[in-house]
């Protein structure tokens, strides 16, 4: 099967019918991840299956979370923490457009520098801070990450980083005291998302 039905049919299985310029965004993204990959090690994640469902799915199934807490995307000022090659923001971008303004944090020099071509490659307009994201001092509506650290390292971090809401990917359950999303599609069998709202 050619990737570009690939990644159609996976997201179509799941839910999520995408457009032909959003299945070409993926599917640029795809080889790029892997031609960079051969170098830069950027992921382990190396077979055109898996990346669709670990990345790009993944990194949508988000959306889900959004609205089950009832959250508008549009307009709002989004940025992914620890942002590596780019998940789960980047797909977010592709999935949403011009809807959110993007903002990816991250602090290895060669994952910063794939971000920057990749941003060239597809025609994206997101913002990449090459930093550690205690050092930076903005702030953003919506805070997401995923695997970034544990969750007891990582919360003052993100409370700081957040105007408004804060989405914590987790493969695993949810510690009890956090309001969370539970996601299962057929191709994510089980995954938890830590919703939090920043009351200053
Ligand atoms: C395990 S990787 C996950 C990458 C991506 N979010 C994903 O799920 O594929 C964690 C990434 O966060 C970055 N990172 C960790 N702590 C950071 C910090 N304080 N500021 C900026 N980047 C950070 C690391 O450099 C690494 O690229």
């Amino acid at each position: 099967m050619h990737t570009k039905e690939l990644i159609k049919e996976v997201f179509s299985r799941n839910g999520f019918q995408l457009n032909q310029q959003q299945i070409d965004l993926f599917y640029v993204y795809l080889q790029e991840l892997k031609r960079w990959n051969k170098v830069h090690n950027l992921t382990s994640i190396e077979e055109d299956h898996l990346i669709v469902v670990r990345h790009f799915l993944d990194s949508i199934s988000l959306s889900l979370c959004f609205e089950e807490k009832s959250i508008r995307v549009d307009g709002l000022s989004v940025c992914d923490v620890g942002s590596g090659a780019g998940f789960p923001g980047v797909p977010l971008k592709i999935f949403y457009g011009d809807r959110i303004n993007l903002t990816l944090i991250e602090s290895v020099h060669k994952k910063c520098s794939f971000l920057e071509y990749l941003k060239v490659k597809l025609s994206l307009d997101y913002e990449v801070l090459c930093t550690r994201a205690e050092k930076v001092e903005r702030t953003f509506d919506l805070v997401v990450c995923r695997a970034l650290g544990k969750l007891e390292d990582i919360l003052e971090l993100l409370r700081r980083l957040s105007s408004r809401y804060i989405f914590i990917m987790k493969g695993s359950e949810v510690p009890t005291g956090f309001d969370y999303c539970r996601i299962s599609l057929p191709d994510i069998k089980e995954s938890y998302v830590i919703f939090l709202q920043n009351i200053r």
